[in-house]
């Protein structure tokens, strides 16, 4: 059984640092190889990890698929952005290996479909595009990826921009693509994933909801200063 049937119909838990967040404390691979541990023994299906040392460290406690990025570089393309990236990413441990396939700029003036060839030719990983739209995921499919993943919606400057999970980007892609499409981005809660699995996902990725300690607190703290869940006792 290959790396995504093994994920089939799951919850694959993303254990990332933020983005945005340079000191954020959990960037530490063995931080995140415990953090992929207890997803995993919580019933992740799979765990989506981003950098090589990470990709090693969590490769060494876990034993469901790893789908694996390189996030690296000023942008606009971050996610695995050139084919040493890919390469780099499947030789540390990743049996996927997602790539923005974005129609836009990389830096090594590569292109999504060489990246994916670099991958299936020196590696034995399977190739996942993140993209932002239907026609890129479309397009990521006729190039050779085995996955499409809606993780770029709302970041691109292209396609929709939702609060929550792009469901319609989606749907759009469960009708059209020819290989599987894993519903990624702003899921949060199990209702979400149960949505995302009953409009065709081939599985479904949680990731600051439930790994990111600040992004957690942050957005509870938030929501409390804007007044939600009614008046604090004594205000
Ligand atoms: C846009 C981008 O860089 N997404 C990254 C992709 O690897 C991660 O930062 C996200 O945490 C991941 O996609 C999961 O999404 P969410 O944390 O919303 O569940």
């Amino acid at each position: 059984m290959n790396a995504l049937d093994r994920i089939r119909g799951g919850l694959v838990v993303s254990c990332q640092p933020l983005p945005d967040e340079p000191d954020d404390p959990m960037r530490d691979a063995y931080v995140q190889a415990r953090v992929a541990a207890g997803v995993v023994r919580g019933g992740a299906v799979g765990v989506r990890v981003n950098g090589v040392d990470d990709i090693v460290a969590v490769a060494a406690v876990v034993d469901v698929p790893i789908i694996g990025l390189v996030k690296d570089g000023p942008g606009p393309v971050v996610i695995t952005p050139t084919v040493a990236h890919a390469v780099a990413a499947a030789e540390a441990g990743a049996t996927v290996v997602a790539i923005d396939a974005t129609d836009r700029p990389r830096p090594d003036g590569s292109t999504f479909a060489e990246a994916a060839k670099a991958v299936h030719a020196r590696t034995s990983a399977m190739v996942m595009a993140d993209v932002a739209t239907v026609d890129e995921g479309l397009a990521a499919a006729d190039a050779g990826a085995d996955a499409i993943a809606t993780t770029l919606s709302g970041f691109t400057g292209s396609g929709s921009t939702t609060d929550g999970p792009d469901l319609d980007l989606l749907a759009q892609l469960v009708a059209r693509s020819s290989v599987p499409v894993m519903a990624e981005g702003r899921y949060r809660c199990a209702e979400d994933v149960t949505r995302a699995l009953s409009a065709g996902a081939h599985a479904v990725v949680v990731g600051n909801a439930i790994t990111s300690p600040l992004w957690i607190t942050r957005s509870i703290t938030r929501a409390v200063r804007a007044g939600a869940g009614g008046s604090a006792p004594g205000a």
